[in-house]
C-alpha cells in the first residue's frame, strides 16, 4: 500500500499578494501544524491567480493534503505545468483577466474530467456574463462549480473559522470540490443554484461600497441597516430577473456576504465607499488599494443591465453616479431617502 504522505510535494507559492515571500508553506508542515488526517485520495488543484484569495485557497487544500499549483501571470511556472493532470482548475483571478486566462488555456489538454471551479466575484464588461458562464462557455462539457461565501482572505489566512458555498448543477462536482476544502476551520456548504450564489457574492460589492459610504459619513447603524436591507432587496430583484432563485439570497452568498463586506475595513469595497466619504477621488483610492475592489466595475455593468431591462435599482445608480464623480457622498443620500413613497414589498 503506498503511503499517502509520499503523495505529498513541497507546494510552491509564489504570491503577488506576498511578493517577499517565495516558499509561504509546504503541504506537508500545513498538514501537520492543523492536525488533519491526510485524504484517502488526494487531489491536484491547479489555482489560478496568486492574489490574496487565489493564495488563501491554497492553503486550504494544501493543509487538506492536497497536491497544489498556484499559478501567476508574472511567476517562471508555465501555465500548462500547472494545468497538468489537474483534478480541479480553480480560478481566482479577477474579473478583468477572466477572459484572458480562459483564451490562454482554451486549447490546452485538459481531461474531460476535471472541474474547473471559479471563485471570482465580478461581471464581464463586455458580455455582462458571470464568470462561470465566461468558463462554461469556453468549457461546455465541463462541470463549472462557484466557490462564493463570506470569506475575507484576511482572516482566511489567520486560519479564523468561515463558511463558504460550492454551486453547481452538476452536484458529484460540488461534492468533490466541497470534500477538497472543507476542513475544522472552513465549512463549505453545497448548492445546486450556481448563478444565485455567484450573483450574491458579485452584487453585494455594490452594496458593500454603498455601505463605506454610510460608515464615512457616520450616518449610525439604522442607517445601515436600512441601507443593507434595501440593498439586498435590489439585489434578489437583479437576480431574480437574471433567473436566480429568491431563497440563495438569504443565504452565506447572499445576506452572510453582505453582513461581511458592509461591516469590516477588510473588504476593499467597504474602503472604496468610506474613503469616498472622506473626499478622496476614486483615482487616489484604487491607486492605493491593495488588491481589487469588483464593485466599481460591477456597478457600471450593473447600471446598463437595468437600464435595457428597466430594473429599478436606486442604490446601485447612486453609487454609480458617486463613482462617476455626478453626485456628492451628501447628495447620493438625500436622492435616496428623497424617492417617491411607496409600500415595501411591490414586486
Ligand atoms: N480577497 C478576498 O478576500 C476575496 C474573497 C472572495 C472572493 N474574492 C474575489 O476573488 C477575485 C480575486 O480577488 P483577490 O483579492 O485575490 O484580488 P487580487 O488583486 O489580490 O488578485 C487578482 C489576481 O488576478 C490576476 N490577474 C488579473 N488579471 C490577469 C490577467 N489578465 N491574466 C492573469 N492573471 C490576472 C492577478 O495577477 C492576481 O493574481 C476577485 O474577483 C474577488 O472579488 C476575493
Ligand atoms: O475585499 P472585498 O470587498 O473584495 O471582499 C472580499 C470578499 O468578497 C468577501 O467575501
Amino acid at each position: 500500500m503506498t503511503n499517502p504522505k509520499s503523495k505529498i510535494r513541497q507546494a510552491r507559492f509564489a504570491s503577488e499578494a506576498h511578493p517577499s515571500d517565495t516558499l509561504l508553506c509546504t503541504t506537508e508542515e500545513k498538514t501537520a501544524s492543523d492536525g488533519q488526517n491526510l485524504p484517502p485520495n488526494p487531489k491536484s488543484v491547479a489555482i489560478l491567480g496568486a492574489g490574496a484569495w487565489g493564495t488563501a485557497l491554497a492553503n486550504l487544500a494544501a493543509a487538506n493534503g492536497h497536491r497544489v499549483g498556484l499559478w501567476s501571470r508574472r511567476g517562471s511556472q508555465p501555465l500548462e505545468t500547472i494545468l497538468e493532470d489537474a483534478d480541479i482548475i480553480l480560478s481566482a483571478i479577477s474579473m478583468k483577466g477572466v477572459a484572458d486566462v480562459v483564451e490562454q488555456i482554451k486549447y490546452a489538454p485538459i481531461s474531460p474530467e476535471t472541474i474547473f471551479v471559479t471563485a471570482t466575484k465580478g461581471l464581464d464588461p463586455q458580455t455582462t456574463c458571470t464568470p462561470s458562464q465566461v468558463w462554461q462557455t469556453a468549457f461546455p462539457d465541463h462541470a463549472v462549480v462557484v466557490l462564493s461565501g463570506p470569506n475575507l482572505s484576511q482572516e482566511i489566512e489567520l486560519k479564523l473559522p468561515a463558511a463558504t458555498v460550492v454551486a453547481s448543477d452538476v452536484t458529484a462536482a460540488a461534492e468533490l470540490v466541497q470534500l477538497v476544502f472543507s476542513s475544522h476551520r472552513f465549512r463549505v456548504y453545497t448548492n445546486p443554484d450556481r448563478l444565485g450564489v455567484e450573483l450574491g457574492g458579485t452584487l453585494k460589492n455594490v452594496i458593500a461600497i454603498a455601505s463605506g459610504v454610510c460608515d464615512g459619513l457616520h450616518l449610525g447603524t439604522n442607517a445601515k441597516a436600512a441601507l443593507v436591507t434595501r440593498g439586498l432587496t435590489e439585489m434578489v430583484r437583479i437576480g431574480n430577473i437574471w433567473g436566480a432563485k429568491t431563497g440563495t439570497f438569504y443565504g452565506l452568498s447572499g445576506l452572510g456576504d453582505l453582513l461581511a463586506t458592509c461591516n469590516s475595513p477588510l473588504s476593499r469595497n467597504y474602503q472604496v465607499g468610506y474613503q469616498l466619504a472622506s473626499g478622496q477621488t476614486l483615482t487616489e483610492i484604487l491607486a492605493n488599494l491593495s488588491g481589487t475592489a469588483e464593485g466599481v466595475n460591477t456597478c457600471q455593468v450593473l447600471v446598463q443591465i437595468a437600464q435595457q431591462k428597466n430594473i429599478v435599482i436606486p442604490i446601485t445608480e447612486q453609487v454609480y453616479r458617486l463613482l462617476q464623480g455626478e453626485v456628492t457622498p451628501r447628495q447620493a443620500l438625500d436622492e435616496l431617502m428623497l424617492r417617491d413613497m411607496k409600500p415595501e414589498y411591490n414586486d
